[in-house]
Formats: C-alpha cells, sequence, structure tokens
C-alpha cells in the first residue's frame, strides 16, 4: 500500500536512530505469487502499468493492456511459469534465488552488524515490506541494491524510484545510497568467467560457440539514451577478455522481445536457430544480464529456444546457470556492497 500523505503516527524508527546504522536492500524485478491466472494477470498488470517499462501514452497503452494482453498473456506466461517453478518452496526461482543472496550477505555482514532486507520492485515482497524490516532493525542509512548488471531506466532507475515513491511518505526518512550499474566489475567478470569454465570443463567436448544473451529492450529507448546497451556490451568485451574469446566464439545477443517495436538485435532466438545450418552444433548460452535464474533463462532459453535450436539441427545445447546464490555471487555482491558503504561502515 502506497500513502499518498505524510502519516501523522510515529514511524517505526528503532532504538539506534541517529547512531548512523546502515541497511541493504536488495531489489529484483517480481514475480507472481502463483501460477495461476489471477496471480499472473495481477502481476503482469503492475508490471506492464508501470510507465519506465512501456514509456507509450497510457491512454493508448492501458485498453491494449487490460483487453488483450491481460486476457491473452496470463495464461501462456502461466503455464511457462509451471515449467519452472519450485514446487518444494512453492515461488518462483527468481524469488528463492534472491532470498538466497540476502541470506548469503547477510552472513557476510553479521560481523559488521549490517541488515540485510530483498524486494521486489513488482509483486511481493514489497519495496515497502523491504524498507519497513530494515527501519524496524533501527537503519537510518540504507543502501539500494537494483540486482541488474548493467543499467536501464526500465530495471534499474524504477527499482530507485519505487524506493523513492515509499520514502515520500515518510517523516523521517533514511539516507539513501544507490547501488550503480556494474557491467565490467572485476569480481562480476571473473565469476561468470569460473561459471564458463566450471560448465565447459564438465563437458565431454567443449562447445563450439558461447552465446552471451541478454534481455532486450526496445532500440527507441537505447536511440533516446538508456544507456542499456552500452553496459551490455562492455559486460562482453570484459567476458571475452577475461576468457581469451571474440566476436565470433562469444557474440552478444538479445532475448525476451514484447510486442511488435524494433528491439535491440541480433534477437537470440533467430540467431541460435540459424547456427546449426553454419555447421555449428554445439553451443552453450550464457545469459549475464540475471544475477538469478528466472522464467526468460530457464523457459525461454532452456526450454523455447534450446528445442528449436536441437530441430534446427543443433547436437549439443548447455545452459550455463546465472550467478544465482552461488557462493561466487555472494562474493560479488560483498565486493560491491563494502565498497559502497565506505564511510558508512
Ligand atoms: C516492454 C516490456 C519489457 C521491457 C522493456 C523489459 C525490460 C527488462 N526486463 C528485464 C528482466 C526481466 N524481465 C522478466 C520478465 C518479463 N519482461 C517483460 C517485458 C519487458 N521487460 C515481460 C512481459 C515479462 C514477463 C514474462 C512473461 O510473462 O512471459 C524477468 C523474469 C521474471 C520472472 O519471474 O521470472 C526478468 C528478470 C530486464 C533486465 C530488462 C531491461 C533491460
Ligand atoms: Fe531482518
Ligand atoms: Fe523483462
Amino acid at each position: 500500500m502506497v500513502f499518498h500523505h505524510i502519516p501523522s503516527r510515529k514511524q517505526p524508527s528503532g532504538k539506534a536512530r541517529h547512531e548512523g546504522r546502515p541497511g541493504i536492500l536488495l531489489l529484483n524485478l517480481g514475480t507472481p505469487d502463483d501460477t495461476g491466472y489471477r496471480a499472473v494477470r495481477r502481476y503482469l498488470s503492475e508490471f506492464l502499468s508501470d510507465r519506465r517499462v512501456i514509456e507509450g501514452s497510457p491512454v493508448l497503452w492501458q485498453p491494449i493492456l487490460q483487453g488483450v494482453v491481460l486476457t491473452v498473456r496470463p495464461g501462456k506466461s502461466g503455464k511457462a511459469y509451471e515449467r519452472i517453478w519450485d514446487k518444494e518452496k512453492n515461488e518462483s526461482p527468481l524469488r528463492g534465488y534472491t532470498r538466497g543472496q540476502a541470506e548469503g550477505l547477510h552472513a557476510r555482514f553479521a560481523a559488521d552488524n549490517v541488515p540485510v532486507a530483498w524486494a521486489m520492485r513488482y509483486g511481493t515482497p514489497s519495496v515497502e515490506a523491504g524498507v519497513r524490516e530494515l527501519l524496524e532493525h533501527g537503519c537510518d542509512r540504507i543502501l539500494a541494491v537494483p540486482l541488474y548488471p548493467q543499467y536501464s531506466a526500465t530495471t534499474t532507475a524504477t527499482a530507485n524510484d519505487q524506493l523513492f515513491r515509499f520514502l515520500m511518505t515518510l517523516r523521517n526518512q533514511p539516507a539513501i545510497r544507490t547501488l550503480p550499474a556494474f557491467p565490467d566489475n572485476p569480481t562480476y567478470i571473473g565469476a561468470l568467467a569460473n561459471s564458463v569454465r566450471k560448465t565447459v570443463a564438465a563437458l565431454d567436448t567443449p562447445p563450439q560457440m558461447v552465446v552471451a544473451s541478454f534481455h532486450g529492450l526496445p532500440q527507441e529507448y537505447v536511440d533516446k539514451g538508456d544507456s542499456y546497451l552500452a553496459d551490455c556490451q562492455r559486460t562482453v568485451k570484459a567476458l571475452r577478455e577475461a576468457l581469451g574469446m571474440d566476436e565470433a566464439t562469444l557474440p552478444l545477443t538479445f532475448q525476451s522481445r514484447f510486442g511488435p517495436t524494433k528491439w535491440l538485435e541480433p534477437y537470440t532466438a533467430p540467431f541460435i536457430a540459424g547456427l546449426p545450418e553454419k555447421d555449428v552444433k554445439r553451443i552453450a548460452v550464457i545469459t549475464p544480464g540475471f544475477m538469478t535464474d528466472c522464467i526468460e533463462t530457464l523457459d525461454e532459453i532452456g526450454n523455447e529456444v534450446c528445442e528449436d535450436f536441437i530441430k534446427a539441427g543443433g547436437e549439443e545445447f548447455t545452459l550455463i546457470p546465472c550467478l544465482n546464490d552461488s557462493v561466487e555471487a555472494i562474493d560479488v555482491l560483498e565486493q560491491l556492497t563494502r565498497q559502497e558503504l565506505a564511510g558508512w561502515l
């Protein structure tokens, strides 16, 4: 819930207010609460009503969204979520791994007594709940960590927007820092490079190519100045250097196109489906733009794109897992947050 006025009741301020206690808030994209039509519809409605994500006029977009998109898409997406759902924990992988990252990071900061909360830009747990958790722990300084290595207004900025939107309702605001994108941070690149090496070492024959697939973005957003494309290129350049690879052996592609407009190219699906006829029949795919596996990596790449590759004559398709809640992921987050907390610890 969002209050549009300054509440008159006292907010939880905790005992340690004014003592300068920092807390960390991990921010990820979001995910539905279950795979049913209603939950997926609610999630997609919130996500696709965000004007950072769909920049066009809401007068034109909302009827399309509330009409055809939210009639058709929730059923289709719900089935995809069902295929990847963590049935044991009854939640999406994105949420489980984000919690795992928060717990892992919390353990690293145990001696510093820095609480770590986590929240979703869309759906639950909300950003408001995450901030409240830190305020209840007595934090008066919050480091917000959008979990996107490459900056985009559609992800990084809207996560921060949502944080500030909640702060607008507080009489006593905590101090805020936001972690910048980290497209070629050496710890992050090192972790990606190791995950490629580890996957390749486990195969009988090494892949002929490692495709680096990032979530796409409308070309128009980049033309208007979103630095996302430049950040993706920085990541891939650094990863190629770390692995001694080049454009031919580690190409950059973009997945998850949505709607009829032109998105960043080349598109992952046709690019990969076209490889077998060029005699590239054993590939691995890495998705460095995602800090956690999710519907886009596990289903779109791991199922759809893989099946099309095999149908086109491909022989071996290996999906390299995201960093998720591995020790190396926590190393990346710890290095980044310690650096950003300078002067606060
Ligand atoms: C115009 C639409 C979209 C833009 C712009 C966009 C940018 C963008 N998204 C991510 C990361 C993720 N997106 C995910 C899912 C997802 N994205 C869109 C649309 C846009 N994304 C849709 C409609 C969906 C839902 C998928 C579906 O229903 O089929 C996810 C996965 C969430 C999960 O729970 O698994 C992530 C992560 C980035 C990094 C990005 C901009 C660079
Ligand atoms: Fe806590
Ligand atoms: Fe997306």
